[in-house]
């Protein structure tokens, strides 16, 4: 879903991206999800589980997948893991994980229903 390179300035002063700018890269493309599964503007309103696994170091490949795993009548819960890979190598490794809950919201910020149809 989405496919950055970690860059310095995401990074603490040992070399280690910050877990934060990982979360929210997580944030960003559960959002990506939930809008396009509930056609429409969606919000984070929980995040369970987070794992940070291993370090991601500046200059890796860092790649965000998700999964739907439920759809409730306004929210949704997605599934969500970080992978890292070395820029010169191909072997990709998990490095978060974490259970993102968003929920649909109409123009004035409150729970719209979400199209249980798919
Ligand atoms: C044209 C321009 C385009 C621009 C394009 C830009 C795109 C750029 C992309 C960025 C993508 C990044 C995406 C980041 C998204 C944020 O970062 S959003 C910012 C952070 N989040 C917020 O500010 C949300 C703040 N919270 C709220 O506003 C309210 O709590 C909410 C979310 C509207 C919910 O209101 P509420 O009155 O509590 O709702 P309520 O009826 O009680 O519950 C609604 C549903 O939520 C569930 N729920 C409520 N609380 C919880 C909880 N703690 N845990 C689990 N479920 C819960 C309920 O169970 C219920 O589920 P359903 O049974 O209906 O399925």
């Amino acid at each position: 879903m989405i496919r950055v390179t970690a860059m310095p300035a995401d990074a603490n002063a040992y070399g280690d991206i910050f877990g934060g700018w990982l979360m929210s890269q997580m944030d960003m493309g559960a959002g990506l999800v939930a809008a396009r599964r509930s056609r429409g503007r969606a919000v984070t309103v929980a995040m369970d589980g987070m794992q940070f696994h291993l370090p991601v170091k500046v200059g890796d490949e860092v790649s965000v997948y998700g999964e739907i795993q439920r759809v409730g009548r306004t929210s949704l819960t997605i599934a969500i893991e970080a992978w890292r890979r070395h820029r010169h190598e191909e072997e990709e490794v998990k490095v978060t994980q974490a259970v993102f809950t968003f929920v649909a919201v109409n123009e004035f910020g409150k729970p719209r229903a979400i199209d249980q149809e798919k």
